[in-house]
C-alpha cells in the first residue's frame, strides 16, 4: 500500500501542471544539490583553505563524463585558462590535484617534495608489478630508497654506462643491419617499433649484467676493454684533419671546388665512419633537437602521477591526504609565460638556453624533478641519440607513396604518434662494410 502511495504521489508531483508545484520540485532540487556539495565542500576542508577551483561536478561521477581520455592533457590545459594554474578534478569519489605552471609545480615538488613524493598506484599497476613492490609504484621509504639507490648508484653511474657500452653499441648495429635489409628492398620501417625494440634490448642486458654479482665485474671488464679496443680502432679510420693538406697541395694542380672539398670531406668524416657515442657531445644541434622534441611532446606528459601522503596547503589551498596529482608538463612547456612561440619546433632555443634534464628549472621538466626525477636521465639520454644519430648519419628516410609524416598525438600514461612512425630508409654510405654489424 505504502508503496502504491508513494508511486501515486511522485507520479502526481511530476506529472503536475500546477506551475507552484514545478517551480517548488525545482527549487527543491537545487538546494538538494547545493546542500550536496557543501557537506562534501566542507568535509574536505575542514578547518583549512578551501579546495582549489575547478569545474562543477556532478554527484558520484564527478567531472569523469567530460574528460576524453585521448585528449586528457590537452583538456586539463583548456580547462585550466579557466580555472587557474591549480585545478581540482573529480574523478568518481577520487579527488585529484592538475598543476600546470612552473611555480605551482615548485611548491608540490620542491616546497612540499617529501609530502608529494608518492607515486599514486593504479589497480592495474598493482597487477603488473607484484603488488607495486617495484621503484616506480613503491611508496616514498625505506623500500623505495634502496631500490633507488641500486639505480643511481649502480646501475646508471657514469663508470657503468661507459663499460656497457658495448652492448649499446652493438644493438645499434643490429638496428642498422636491420634497415638497411629493409633499405634493399624498399621496404617501409615502423620506426617506433624498431627503436623501442633496439632499447628494449639494451636495458635488458644491462639488468641482467648489474644483477650477476660476482660476474658483474669480468664481463663488466671484458666490455670495456672490448670498447676501448673499437674506440682506437675508429679513431685510425677518423683522423680525417690529415687529409687537409693533401687537398691544398691538390688544389694547386688540379683546383677542387668548395663542393668538392665538402663532398671529400663528407666521405672521409662522416661517409666511412660509423657513429660513435663519444661523437654525441660534439652534435649540440642534436641534443637541441631532443629537448625541443621532448618539450613540444614529453614521454610522459603528466608525469607519473603523485600522490601525497598527508593534507597540505598549497599557494593557499587545501590539498587533502591521498589525491591524485597530475604535473601537466606538457602544457608548462608550452605556456607562452615561459616559452616564445611555444608551438613552434624550434630547436635553437636550447642553443641558447642552459636547461638541462635536471629539473632544476619548472619550466622545463620531461624527466620530472626532485626525488622522484628520472632514475635513468644518464641512460636514456645517451640511448636516444646514439639511436637517432646512427639512424640519420646512415641514412636518408623517405615517406611512403601517399603517406605524410604526421606528430598528432594520443594520450596515456605515455604519449604516443596517433599513427606510427613508418618511413623507407634509403643507404647513404658508401661503403657496404658500414651496413655490417
Ligand atoms: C627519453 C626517455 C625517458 C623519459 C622522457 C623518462 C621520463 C621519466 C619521468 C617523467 C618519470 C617520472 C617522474 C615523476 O613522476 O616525477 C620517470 C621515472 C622513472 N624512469 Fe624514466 N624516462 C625515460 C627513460 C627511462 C629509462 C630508459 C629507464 C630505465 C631503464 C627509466 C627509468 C625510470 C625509473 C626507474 C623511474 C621511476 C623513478 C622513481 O619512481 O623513483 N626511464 N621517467
Amino acid at each position: 500500500m505504502e508503496a502504491t502511495s508513494s508511486n501515486f504521489t511522485l507520479s502526481t508531483i511530476l506529472k503536475t501542471e500546477d506551475p507552484y508545484s514545478s517551480l517548488m520540485l525545482a527549487v527543491a532540487a537545487l538546494v538538494a544539490i547545493f546542500c550536496y556539495f557543501w557537506i562534501q565542500g566542507k568535509a574536505k576542508s575542514k578547518n583549512g583553505p578551501p579546495l582549489p577551483p575547478g569545474p562543477w561536478p556532478l554527484p558520484i561521477v564527478g567531472n569523469l563524463p567530460f574528460l576524453n581520455s585521448d585528449i586528457l592533457h590537452t583538456q586539463f590545459q583548456a580547462l585550466t585558462q579557466k580555472h587557474g594554474p591549480l585545478m581540482k578534478i573529480h574523478l568518481g569519489s577520487k579527488l585529484a590535484i592538475v598543476v600546470s605552471s612552473p611555480e605551482m609545480a615548485r611548491e608540490v615538488l620542491k616546497t612540499h617534495d617529501i609530502t608529494f613524493a608518492n607515486h599514486d598506484l593504479p589497480e592495474v599497476g598493482k597487477i603488473n608489478t607484484y603488488g607495486g613492490e617495484d621503484i616506480l609504484w613503491s611508496p616514498y621509504g625505506t623500500h623505495w630508497r634502496r631500490l633507488r639507490k641500486l639505480c643511481v648508484m649502480k646501475m646508471f653511474t657514469t663508470p657503468t654506462l661507459e663499460a656497457s657500452y658495448s652492448t649499446r653499441r652493438e644493438e645499434t648495429r643490429q638496428t642498422v643491419v636491420y634497415m638497411s635489409e629493409m633499405a634493399r628492398d624498399g621496404s617501409p620501417v615502423n620506426l617506433g617499433e624498431q627503436i623501442f625494440l633496439s632499447i628494449f634490448n639494451v636495458v635488458t642486458r644491462m639488468m641482467w649484467g648489474a644483477t650477476v654479482e660476482g660476474e658483474e665485474r669480468t664481463s663488466l671488464g671484458n666490455e670495456l676493454k672490448t670498447l676501448i679496443s673499437d674506440i682506437s680502432d675508429i679513431e685510425g679510420i677518423q683522423n680525417y684533419s690529415d687529409f687537409f693538406p693533401m687537398v691544398k697541395d691538390d688544389d694547386e694542380k688540379a683546383p677542387l671546388s668548395l663542393t668538392h672539398v665538402k663532398s671529400l670531406l663528407m666521405d672521409m668524416v662522416l661517409g666511412d665512419s660509423i657513429v660513435e657515442e663519444s661523437h654525441l657531445p660534439k652534435l649540440p644541434y642534436l641534443q637541441a633537437v631532443m629537448k625541443e622534441t621532448l618539450r613540444l611532446h614529453p614521454t610522459l606528459p603528466l608525469l607519473v602521477p603523485h600522490r601525497n601522503s598527508e593534507t597540505s596547503v598549497v599557494a593557499g589551498y587545501t590539498v587533502p591526504k591521498d589525491s591524485k596529482i597530475f604535473i601537466n608538463v606538457w602544457a608548462i612547456h608550452r605556456d607562452p609565460k615561459h616559452w616564445d612561440e611555444p608551438n613552434e619546433f624550434k630547436p635553437e632555443r636550447f642553443l641558447e638556453n642552459s636547461l638541462d634534464f635536471n629539473g632544476g628549472d619548472f619550466k622545463y621538466l620531461p624527466f620530472g624533478s626532485g626525488r622522484r626525477i628520472c632514475a635513468a636521465i644518464n641512460m636514456a639520454e645517451r640511448l636516444v641519440l646514439f639511436n637517432i644519430a646512427s639512424l640519420l648519419h646512415s641514412f636518408d628516410w623517405k615517406a611512403p607513396k601517399g603517406q605524410k609524416f604526421e606528430v598528432e598525438e594520443k594520450f596515456g600514461l605515455v604519449l604516443k604518434l596517433k599513427s606510427p612512425l613508418v618511413a623507407i630508409p634509403v643507404p647513404r654510405l658508401s661503403d657496404p662494410k658500414l651496413y655490417t654489424a
